[in-house]
């Protein structure tokens, strides 16, 4: 299974310890073309690595969003490329979870939580989220997952 992880990366990097712990436990699942979004050494800068720059990045994004199998998104961390990611997933009808914690203080926007059941299903689904039970909710998605 090709899993595509989407984290804050220029909207912040404050919860990157969080998107590891996340990611270790989709490894479980699939292979996850978007590992780099839980290196430390990106920081709020972006990648400098890509030769190519940004067009390359968002090439390179849009071919793996592309190719994935599911999507998980964690949208606590308001973030642009995040939002724009889930925007075109839905729009190849793909498999997306997005997963937002509450005890951030902040409120998601409408334009994600209000989506949740669009593509008809549970193909779109938001899941408020406490940091110690992120494993036990990527277990039941995928465990249903896995029986269709
Ligand atoms: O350097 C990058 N590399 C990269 O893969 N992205 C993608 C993956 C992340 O899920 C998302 C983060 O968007 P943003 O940088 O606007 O927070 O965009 C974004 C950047 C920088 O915008």
């Amino acid at each position: 299974m090709h899993i595509y992880f989407c984290g804050s990366i220029r909207g912040g990097r404050q919860d990157v310890k969080i998107y590891q712990n996340i990611v270790k436990k989709l490894q479980t699942y699939g292979t996850v073309l978007t590992e780099h979004v839980t290196h430390v050494a990106i920081s709020e800068k972006g990648e400098d690595a890509v030769s190519g720059g940004d067009e390359a990045i968002y090439e390179r994004d849009m071919e793996w969003l592309a190719q994935s199998d599911v999507v998980v998104a964690e949208v606590t961390q308001p973030s642009l490329g995040v939002g724009y990611e889930i925007g075109q997933a839905m729009a190849m009808k793909k498999r997306i979870l997005c997963l937002f914690r509450p005890s951030s203080g902040r409120v998601l926007s409408a334009m994600i939580r209000g989506a949740e059941g669009k593509l008809g299903g549970t193909l779109f689904q938001v899941q408020d989220y406490k940091e110690e039970d992120v494993e036990g909710i990527l277990e039941n998605y995928f465990g249903e997952l896995t029986k269709n």
